[in-house]
């Protein structure tokens, strides 16, 4: 198997699009019409699925909306049919333990391309998602929420922020170049600071959309030699809501639009 983003790079020159569509099939939006099948959120995101795979670099499922007993039998058939539209598969996991344990969560590899994984805990915790070579691990850099700044912008003894540290420290952990970041598009100043720091290591830039982020920064510096990904979630999945709500075709067509609007707003500064 080619590495990942070997693959993913050939997705976004097949596609022309760095779009990243984020499954967060939330089970309390999960439109009425489909309320009555056997696993809602499969059954959403496999209309997502044909509404946007053109349009789409990546599906991007956050786990928190999968972790039960029907949520993983959804994500898996997600997963299949994603890939049935020869579209990878970046699993927001967050993961990352003592050793035996991030093993386990290794495995989570067996299901998907990607998955993004906390540093928190280290080199070792990180080392079993680091050693699949063929997967993509995308690292916690700098988060887009408010309080990304509580820990990640506290300076070290030189100076130095520690969300920089990271960066420098993903960039060695980059043995079997594997690596990328995740660097929120809310924090676009931080994204220029990383990528003179990081060149070569692409970034998963979530955050635009119903964040509000930087479109252009999150194009601008979120990209390595053309490779990297821009996530939107909710502003793309959700954005039927204002349609008709016994249209499904409508639902679903303003999703497809969303991912082909965001698309071409990435585009301009591509
Ligand atoms: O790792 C992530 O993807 C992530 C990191 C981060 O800093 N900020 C962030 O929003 N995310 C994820 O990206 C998605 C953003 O969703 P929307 O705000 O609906 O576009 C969610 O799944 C978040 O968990």
């Amino acid at each position: 198997m080619t590495a990942f983003f070997d693959r993913l790079s050939e997705r976004i020159d097949r596609v022309d699009s760095v779009v990243s569509v984020g499954l967060d099939a939330d089970p309390d939006r999960i439109p009425d019409f489909l309320a009555d099948r056997d696993l809602p959120r499969w059954a959403f995101n496999r209309r997502i699925i044909d509404a946007t795979h053109e349009h789409a670099a990546c599906y991007k499922p956050n786990a928190a909306f999968y972790e039960d007993a029907d949520g993983w039998r959804a994500l898996r058939e997600t997963v299949a049919y994603a890939h049935g539209k020869d579209v990878p598969v970046l699993l927001d996991a967050k993961r990352a333990d003592i050793g035996n344990t991030s093993r386990r969560y290794a495995d989570l590899l067996d299901v998907a391309d990607a998955i993004t994984v906390n540093p928190y805990m280290g080199r070792d915790s990180l080392d079993p998602f680091l050693s699949r070579a063929d997967a993509g691990v995308f690292v916690l850099c700098r988060t887009s929420n408010p309080g990304g700044a509580d820990l990640q912008d506290l300076e070290l003894a030189a100076g130095e922020p520690l969300y920089r540290r990271v960066a420098a420290l993903a960039d060695l952990w980059n043995e079997h170049g594997n690596v990328g970041l995740v660097v929120g598009a809310t924090a676009p100043a931080e994204l220029e600071t990383l990528r003179a720091e990081v060149p070569d290591l692409p970034f998963l830039v979530p955050g635009v959309g119903a964040q509000g982020g930087d479109v252009e920064a999150a194009v601008e510096y979120g990209l390595a030699d053309g490779v990297g990904l821009v996530n939107s979630s909710r502003g793309i999945i959700f954005s039927g809501e204002d349609a008709p709500r016994d249209d499904p075709d409508a639902y679903f067509g303003a999703a497809g639009e969303a991912a082909k609007r965001l698309k071409g707003r990435l585009n301009r500064h591509r």
